[in-house]
């Protein structure tokens, strides 16, 4: 896959660090490719409907640039914005009215919603076969069983940054930190799939530097700004850092991960820093898993290499 090859060349260019961000455009313009010969052959669109509630500032740079990369690849961008303080009947009667739009392949609703909606109740009102989040309750227990699924969108988007590097995934010890439903336990979940010994950790794991000393594959997706220390990190590790913390610094703000990205830069065999990593995977998988469910709503077979 051309988005395999590019992310390849650029690890070479500086070793150590992986190119999350060339390698999501990579996999961006594989799903280009398959939306314009989808165009062209059949004569289909795939489309994604965005759902916003409030006006969460760095919710609303995310939803704006998941439209501009959602029509940059050819598809059709729904954007939806609700005030704060609607309600979860109209949040329902939005997604009823989504679910029976044909245009419409793929619904994201983004979280996390006001306290006073139900978000359980919000995301297992989608259809399933629309749920490019993988967040409904089915599509978790058919990834828990090994069945088709859809896969949520940041572990998916790990897999595949971790299958580049390192290969077959079988036998390695890789630990987890963090156990939200949307990134730690599918992203355990999709490593046991790849026969890792996976241990997932959390904020009641006793003497965490030690767990995390025998990781071969370190994911860190706990909210906690550099947190992980490289003295914690086993040499040679790979250290996949999902954390997005914006920091003060001075009178301006930054953003760091869940890693303590200089420390542990000369420790690991590999690492993706914050920005640029795992951030833009999770949008390219975002469109990727919006072409595959546009492909299953259509019988068409689905693109090689975007899914699991
Ligand atoms: N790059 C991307 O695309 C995405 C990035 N993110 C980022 O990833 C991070 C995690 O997100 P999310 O999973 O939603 O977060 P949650 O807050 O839902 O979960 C955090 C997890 O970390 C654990 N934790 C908290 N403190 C500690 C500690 N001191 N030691 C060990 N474990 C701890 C918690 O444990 P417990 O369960 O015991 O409370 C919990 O399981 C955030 O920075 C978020 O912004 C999220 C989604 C996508
Ligand atoms: N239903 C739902 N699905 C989600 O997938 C979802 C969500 N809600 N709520 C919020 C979190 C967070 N998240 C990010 C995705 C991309 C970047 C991203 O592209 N980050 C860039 C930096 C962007 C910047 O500079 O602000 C990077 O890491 O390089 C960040 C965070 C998806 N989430």
């Amino acid at each position: 896959m051309d988005s395999q090859t590019g992310a390849k060349v650029d690890a070479g260019s500086r070793a150590g660090i992986i190119d999350g961000k060339a390698f999501a455009a990579g996999v961006r313009a594989d799903v280009a490719r398959h939306v314009a010969r989808l165009k062209s052959d059949h004569g289909i669109i795939p489309g994604l409907a965005v759902v916003l509630v409030g006006t969460d500032p760095a919710s609303e740079v995310y939803v704006r640039n998941k439209g501009i990369q959602t029509r940059e690849a050819g598809m059709q961008s729904f954007e939806h914005k609700l005030s704060e303080t609607a309600s979860q009947d109209e949040l329902m009667a939005l997604i009823a009215r989504l679910n029976a739009d044909p245009a419409v392949h793929g619904i994201l609703v983004q979280l996390p919603l006001p306290r006073h909606m139900d978000a359980d109740a919000v995301i297992n009102a989608i259809d399933p076969a629309k749920d490019v989040d993988g967040f409904h309750v089915l599509n978790v227990g058919l990834l828990g069983t090994g069945q088709k699924a859809m896969v949520p969108c940041t572990p998916l988007g790990c897999l595949m940054l971790l299958r580049d590097r390192l290969g077959d995934l079988s036998g390695l010890n890789a630990v987890v930190i963090g156990r939200s439903n949307i990134v730690g336990k599918p992203m355990a979940q999709l490593l046991l799939r790849e026969s890792c010994t996976v241990t997932v950790a959390h904020s009641r794991t006793r003497d965490l530097a030690a767990v995390c000393r025998g990781a071969d594959i370190l994911v860190a997706a706990v909210g906690r700004p550099r947190m992980i220390r490289g003295d914690w990190i086993k040499p040679g590790a790979t250290v996949i850092d999902v954390g997005i913390n914006r920091i003060a610094e001075g009178d301006r703000t930054r953003l760091v991960g869940d890693v303590d990205f200089d420390s542990a830069v000369g420790v690991a065999g590999a690492i993706t820093p914050v920005p640029g990593g795992v951030g833009p995977m999770t949008i390219a998988c975002l469109l990727a898993n919006t072409l595959t469910a546009c492909c299953r709503a259509n019988g068409l077979a689905e693109p090689e290499g975007l899914t699991v």
